[in-house]
């Protein structure tokens, strides 16, 4: 038996575990993990015995499951064994890591590996401290070599900051993003922010997560999402993703959510009018304006965009507005600022002195970038809806094969510059943790002003301050 389970078996591997009976000794392993166990191993064909049943002689299992550290210790694994109450007679005892690889490499691996190993001591008398990192676990860092530019803007360089501190939990912070944008775009906003919030945590955290307990422990991360990080740790992925992400409907509500302009609600009223392609889209539905320009740019719209060509549009709308204003500074900020090799759009921010009417200004400035040919649609009409310091459009760069990119512009008065600057460059979340550090220092900032002497009637008491 053993050598038929010893076998690879990588042809089919929704029933790689056809012919295999797992018990999973409990100890060490906690709850949440032995279902998680329990539940790739059914998923995968397997058949999982309970204790009660294997003690009764109701259930012969091919393979035992010990949590690893028991392989280390003889006396150890035998007494667990023995708490079975019968005589060995099984052919199989390996570690936890052995299903987890097993699962995350979807084949089944032989097993030998995970056996019992008495621990081999170091050089100095000491027990190793932990497996060593297997090549493919091990991470790269790429050094970026981009040439120096000068004269262009402040932060033309890619920041070399740590913008990837999250280095080591990409796959944990890319599985739950991708449950944290299903359940943003079937509207249920709740559970999406969530997961964002879990996300921003294990991206500040500043350590590579190993465990659950290291998941826990971080704010914005509970029980449950704690578990789905353990998942990605031992399995390489998450079930629950194929369960959110990859029915026909999600499917559906994604592409239609990818045209600009286009939100979960009117996703959703499409899909049940039986929209379920772009196609669909454009047979069936009245497209508002902005949507007609977000589906003539569907393709464009969804790459992203290198910081290179950000500074080049950023260089031509400064040369528009040196002609037009010269006293009035250009900034392109968002994602760009943040130093990011790439961004989702451009945002540049318009700064003058108060006096000048914001209006007239952008105007002139967005008239000129349409007869240089630099915008091409406009997502926002400044004479009818008015808002006077934002635009909203579409530009692309001269030449062959360039792509339509959405373009922000925000103009600012000089008096709130600095907080303007600090709300567009962002990000989003560092700009709701300002405001909230702000608050419970008694301050309100937005992006506008900072003022001091805010009591708010939860704080109010004789030390509130003017
Ligand atoms: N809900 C939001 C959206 C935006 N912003 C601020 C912070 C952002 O940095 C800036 C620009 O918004 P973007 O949506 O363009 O976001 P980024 O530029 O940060 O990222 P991307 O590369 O996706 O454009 O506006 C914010 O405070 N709150
Ligand atoms: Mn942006």
């Amino acid at each position: 038996m053993s050598n038929q389970l010893n076998s690879f078996d990588n042809s089919e591997p929704s029933s790689m575990f056809k012919d295999i009976q797992v018990l999973i000794m409990p100890a060490l392993i906690g709850k949440k993990r032995l279902t998680l166990f329990e539940s790739h191993i059914k998923k995968l064909g397997g058949k999982v015995c309970q204790i009660g049943d294997v003690k009764g002689g109701l259930c012969e299992p091919s393979h035992i499951i010990v949590e690893d550290s028991f392989l280390l210790d003889k006396t150890n694994l035998d007494k667990q064994m023995k708490t079975l109450g019968r005589e060995r007679e099984f052919q199989v005892i390996v570690g936890t890591r052995w299903l987890s690889d097993c699962i995350k490499m979807k084949m089944l691996l032989p097993f030998e590996d995970y056996q019992f190993h008495p621990p081999k001591l170091s050089k100095d008398g000491c027990l190793p401290s932990k497996r060593a990192k297997s090549s493919s676990e091990s991470t790269t860092q790429q050094t970026s070599n981009k040439p120096i530019q000068e004269d262009k803007f402040a932060c033309s360089q890619s920041s070399s900051l740590p913008t990837k501190v999250e280095g080591g939990n990409e796959l944990i912070i890319q599985e739950l993003q991708k449950l944290a944008d299903a359940f943003r775009i079937k509207g249920d906003t709740w559970r999406s922010h969530g997961y964002t919030k879990a996300i921003s945590a294990i991206k500040r955290c500043g350590k590579v997560l190993s465990c659950y307990e290291d998941a826990v422990a971080l704010p914005g991360v509970g029980d449950k999402i704690a578990a789905k990080v353990w998942e990605i740790l031992e399995t390489g992925s998450l079930m629950k993703v194929s369960e959110v992400c990859n029915d026909s409907k999600t499917i559906s509500l994604q592409i239609f959510t990818n045209i600009w302009g286009v939100g979960p609600s009117t996703a959703e009223n499409w899909y049940q009018v039986g929209c379920r392609t772009l196609d669909d889209v454009r047979d069936k539905v009245a497209l508002s304006k902005q949507q007609e320009i977000g589906l003539k740019h569907y393709e464009d719209f969804l790459q992203r965009i290198p910081r290179s060509e950000v500074e080049e549009v950023g260089l031509i709308v400064s040369d528009a507005m040196k002609t037009i204003e010269p006293s009035v500074s250009v900034i392109p900020v968002g994602s760009y600022r943040r130093g990011k090799d790439t961004c989702g759009d451009i945002d540049i921010m318009i700064c003058q002195p108060d006096h000048y009417d914001s209006k007239a200004v952008l105007s002139k400035l967005i008239i000129s970038l349409k007869i240089t040919g630099l915008i091409t649609d406009d997502l926002v009409s400044l004479e009818k809806e008015g808002n006077q310091r934002k635009y909203l459009g579409v530009c692309c760069l001269p030449g062959e094969g360039k792509k339509h990119r959405r373009l922000d512009i925000f103009v600012v008065p000089k008096s709130e510059e600095a907080t303007a600057l600090m709300h567009y460059t962002g990000s989003a979340l560092f700009n709701r943790s300002a405001r909230l550090l702000a608050a419970k220092k008694g301050m309100s900032l937005s992006e506008h002003s900072l003022h001091g002497g805010i009591v708010r009637e939860s704080f109010a008491g004789p030390q509130g301050f003017e």
